[in-house]
């Protein structure tokens, strides 16, 4: 580890505060935080690893993770996570990689939290609110959620947030961790950084950051969850749009102008729906830095791009499934849930790249409309 790494990770340990139920009980063997990973994807099995590395290290936390699996049968015939169990390794979603022998795969949701009182959740936006119905009454009451989901969901009511989802389900506390994130350069140790969302309990956000924390992730905490879950959740849109670009290929420059469009929009949806978001959570990992990787390396706009490339002629769907093996997009559905709330509160004119986005991706539009669009916007836009 570096020095000046080093430096900080004593730092943000000694920093803790040791005042609150939460803490108090953090060196008593009996009491020590167990952790749960509900969801082991290919940034699940990423999430896992780090935590897995830390819950091993500080005593304050049980050394083992158990990571829920949504049990698949391999081609061999064996059940993924007897496979996981046995080799160390998730061999569908993050092959190559040991986990740590700390880490417990659990097919059965219920018995996977029972004894948890900090629950990772990571699975793609569309699967949560399900997984919560099923966890309803069967968690720990101390316990204390993060979300690393990247989405949001539309009610009736309008849009609802994966993180409230959560803690309106389960009534719990639920903070955010989002980033320029890109699981698989994780794994390797590559290094990166995230943002911890928080409500109003910093101890909380600071126990979170510790858990994740490691000299190749370093993790920061910025009190404004909607605005952190916000950026992951619509940056995902605009690295649609950039796929779009690069299948036609337009150039770094289009590009370039697509980015920054779409941050203004990130920005502007955000604080219309939520006016306590701040600026600053805009440059921190989970805004324009994770805009940047994600319209750069992300699985968006790899099969965006795929999808411009044959003129829109072969489905989403049939992309996602040739080209991600059972990993998913949340691009597309965030993308429609988006243009959702902005036709229901009449914005879809203030939101012109968001609105192209998903009237090409249901096949109203042809994939060029991506640069015509942009090539009509008033030059103050
Ligand atoms: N992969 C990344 O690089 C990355 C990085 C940061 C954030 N994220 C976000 O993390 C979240 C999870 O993504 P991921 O990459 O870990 O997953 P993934 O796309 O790699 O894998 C899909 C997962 O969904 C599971 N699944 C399939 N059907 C299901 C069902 N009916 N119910 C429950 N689970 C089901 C699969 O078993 C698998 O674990 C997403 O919101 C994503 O945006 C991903
Ligand atoms: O591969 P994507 O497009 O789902 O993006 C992955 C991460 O969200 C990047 O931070």
């Amino acid at each position: 580890m570096a020095p000046a790494l080093e430096a900080q990770v004593q730092q943000e340990e000694q920093s803790l505060p040791h005042n609150n139920n939460f803490y108090n009980t953090l060196n008593d063997a009996t009491h020590r935080s167990k952790v749960t990973v509900i969801g082991s994807g290919n940034w699940g099995s990423v999430a896992s690893k780090l935590i897995a590395s830390n819950t091993l290290r500080l005593p304050s936390f049980h050394d083992e993770v158990r990571m829920w699996v949504y049990e698949e049968t391999l081609p061999s015939g064996e059940k993924l996570t007897d496979v996981i169990n046995r080799t160390n390794e998730n061999v569908k979603y993050l092959p190559g990689i040991k986990l740590g022998q700390n880490v417990v795969a659990d097919p059965d949701l219920e018995n996977a939290v029972r004894d948890s009182n900090m629950l990772v959740f990571v699975t793609p936006h569309q699967f949560v609110e399900g997984i919560c119905k099923r966890l309803v009454g069967k968690i720990r009451e101390d316990a204390e959620a993060i979300s690393l989901v990247k989405g949001m969901e539309v009610k009736m009511e309008g849009p609802c947030m994966i993180s409230t989802l959560i803690s309106q389900q389960l009534g719990i506390n639920c903070s955010v961790l989002m980033g320029a994130n890109i699981a698989n350069e994780i794994a390797v140790e590559k290094f990166s950084e995230a943002t911890v969302g928080y409500r109003n309990n910093k101890e909380v956000a600071e126990r979170w950051v510790q858990l994740f924390y490691t000299p190749y992730f370093i993790v920061t905490a910025a009190q404004d969850v909607e605005g952190v879950e916000l950026c992951g959740t619509l940056k995902n849109v605009v690295a649609i749009a950039a796929g779009f670009v690069d299948g036609l290929e337009m150039g770094n420059n289009t590009k370039a102008a697509i980015m920054r469009l779409g941050l203004r929009e990130m920005k502007a949806f955000s604080k219309l729906l939520f006016p306590s978001v701040k600026d600053s959570t805009f440059f921190e990992s989970c805004g324009v830095a994770d805009l940047i990787t994600t319209c750069l390396g992300g699985r968006n706009r790899k099969v965006a791009e795929a999808y411009a490339r044959n003129g829109g002629k072969r489905s989403f769907d049939e992309l996602e499934a040739e080209m991600l093996q059972g990993q998913k997009l949340q691009g597309v559905s965030t993308a429609s849930e988006v243009y959702e709330v902005l036709s229901h509160r009449g914005w879809l004119e203030l939101f012109p790249l968001f609105s192209t986005v998903h009237e090409i991706c249901s096949g109203l539009l042809p994939p060029s409309a991506i640069v015509e669009y942009s090539e009509k916007l008033p030059r103050s836009f």
